[in-house]
């Protein structure tokens, strides 16, 4: 796969226009029967990343398009907090350690916020019809779970093309780490960076951590 794509951007010479080289990853996300599969062994590694986090607030996403759906794993996290206490009410349980908050797009063009997140949390449709929190207080994640259409060997990232994850980098203090979440069929040898491009810290893929 990789050296499929690698001939398009590099050996001919010819690098894609972005739009032209989103589709084309777009088109490389796991569908039909196979996805499964390739869902299970992406939960494995979120699962082994996760299982290293605690006494922090992750920034993670509600998937749209056909992405990777990590809400369930990011649930089994959350409950998980050595700290929180089963029997306790869900605000009490929710003061623990462990958070989650999902991006709320305010302004159009603008770096993304993040709202606290738990399974009881009120959601509405926010931009692009996308859910998201709604009356939760705003936080600054440590590390935030990015949604990939594509990956490259340098850890550039590409979205569906708004900007935001970068705005959003570039605006953060302090800057979370950064976490690429990409099917291993999306990771091509190079995206074509350009100079807003912001390198991610780390890329979860069905093969592991890197
Ligand atoms: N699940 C999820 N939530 C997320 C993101 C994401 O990638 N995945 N984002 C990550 O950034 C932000 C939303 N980013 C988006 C960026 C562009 C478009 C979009 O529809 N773009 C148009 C083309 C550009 C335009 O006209 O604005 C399109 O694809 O038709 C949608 C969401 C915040 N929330
Ligand atoms: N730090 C920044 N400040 C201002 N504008 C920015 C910044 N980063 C990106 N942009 C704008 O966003 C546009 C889209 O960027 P890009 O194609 O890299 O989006 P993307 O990373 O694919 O999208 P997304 O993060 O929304 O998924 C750029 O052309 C640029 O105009």
């Amino acid at each position: 796969m990789v050296s499929e794509l690698s001939s398009l951007s590099h050996d001919s010479g010819a690098v894609p226009a972005r739009a032209e080289l989103r589709r084309t990853l777009l088109a490389r996300r796991p569908a039909g029967d196979r996805r499964a599969a390739h869902d299970a062994a992406l939960t494995q590694s979120l699962a082994g990343l996760l299982a290293t986090l605690d006494d922090c607030c992750i920034g993670f996403y509600w998937p749209i398009r056909g992405e990777f759906d990590m809400v369930a794993e990011v649930v089994r996290w959350l409950r998980a907090s050595p700290h929180a206490n089963p029997n306790a009410a869900p605000q009490a349980r929710s003061s623990s350690t462990r958070r989650a908050a999902l991006p709320v797009i305010h302004t159009r063009a603008a770096p993304l916020d993040f709202h606290l997140w738990t399974p009881e949390t009120p959601m509405r449709s926010g931009q692009y019809n996308i859910p998201e929190p709604q009356g939760t207080a705003a936080v600054i994640p440590d590390i935030l779970l990015i949604p990939c259409v594509g990956v490259d060997r340098q850890r550039y990232r590409m979205g569906y093309g708004g900007g935001y994850y970068d705005r959003t980098l570039a605006a953060l203090f302090p800057r979370p780490q950064a976490i690429g979440i990409a099917y291993a069929d999306t990771v091509i040898e190079s995206i074509a960076p350009e100079a807003h491009d912001i390198a991610l810290d780390r890329v979860v893929t069905e093969n592991g951590i890197w």
